[in-house]
């Protein structure tokens, strides 16, 4: 799909104005030797996350892969402050995210993450237009009062246009992912983060979704961080990361 463009003044500009904070030249995210344990009930420590080092920038397009258990939801949490790190610093948009309260925190995710989910997490007794609405809520100004408008323009982007009313259980796999990309997009945060964004739908599918939310991603110039088992998914990034023991590497394969 070609000639993509978000909404001019679109959703969140006054909200992004708010908190664009230090120059687009800096590192969105920035974790420098982050750890992340738990305690067991046994009263033992598991260490999740060790000494991971990340640089984010507006513009990349990131892929993480790793086996089930090493740790990527646990980097997904922390990069969308979820989570904090357990030792480590981590700032987003320069702001270190220890230094700030939890409700500075939420609202900073609200402003400046988009999440998007394997099963995708719509709505289920809200259509379409209402589920991708539900984000320009929390946000003000033009966003909030024109989030109808901001919202079906949204979906019109992703090729659902003619889908605003219908709910869920109507749309496809594949469409329902479509909505919950106009969903994570529709403030136009500066990080979407993606937790398996093809994992449950089929080849042919998943391809033509992740292409279109590599596509809107780079045109919204907002950073893409991808988590996957999908070497496929994992190729349409620019830069390539392995998780293996907690420990984050560049590149695709276990260290010999
Ligand atoms: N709060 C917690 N308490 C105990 N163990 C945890 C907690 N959070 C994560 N873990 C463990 O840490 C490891 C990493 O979990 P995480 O969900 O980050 O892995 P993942 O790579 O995303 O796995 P998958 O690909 O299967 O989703 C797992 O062994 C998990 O059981």
């Amino acid at each position: 799909m070609s000639g993509i463009t978000l909404p001019v003044d679109g959703p969140g500009a006054q909200e992004q104005a708010q908190w664009e904070g230090p120059p687009a030249a800096g590192a969105l995210v920035s974790m420098s030797g982050v750890t992340r344990s738990v305690l067991l009930p046994d009263g033992t420590q598991l260490t999740i996350l060790d000494g991971v080092d990340l640089q984010v920038h507006r513009g990349d397009h990131v892929s993480v892969v790793g086996r089930s258990g090493s740790g990527k939801s646990t980097l997904l949490n922390i990069l969308g402050m979820l989570d904090l790190p357990t030792t480590g610093s981590m700032e987003f948009d320069g702001i270190p995210v220890e230094s700030m309260s939890g409700n500075a925190r939420a609202v900073k995710r609200g402003s400046s993450v988009g999440f998007i989910f394997q099963q995708f997490n719509l709505l289920a007794e809200r259509t379409a237009l209402e589920n991708v609405m539900t984000p320009l809520l929390y946000a003000r100004g033009r966003s909030f009062w024109q989030r109808e408008k901001i919202a079906a323009d949204m979906l019109e982007k992703v090729g659902l246009g003619n889908r605003l009313k219908d709910k869920p259980q109507k749309l496809s796999g594949g469409e329902q992912q479509r909505v919950a990309i106009a969903r994570a997009l529709v403030r136009r945060p500066s990080l979407i983060l993606a937790d398996e964004p093809t994992g449950a739908l089929d080849i042919a599918t998943g391809q033509a979704v992740m292409a279109l939310l590599a596509e809107v991603v780079a045109e919204s110039g907002a950073a893409l961080v991808t988590i996957t088992h999908d070497p496929g998914v994992a190729a349409l990034a620019d830069r390539h990361y392995l998780l293996d023991g907690g420990h984050l590497r560049a590149g695709t394969e276990p260290a010999a």
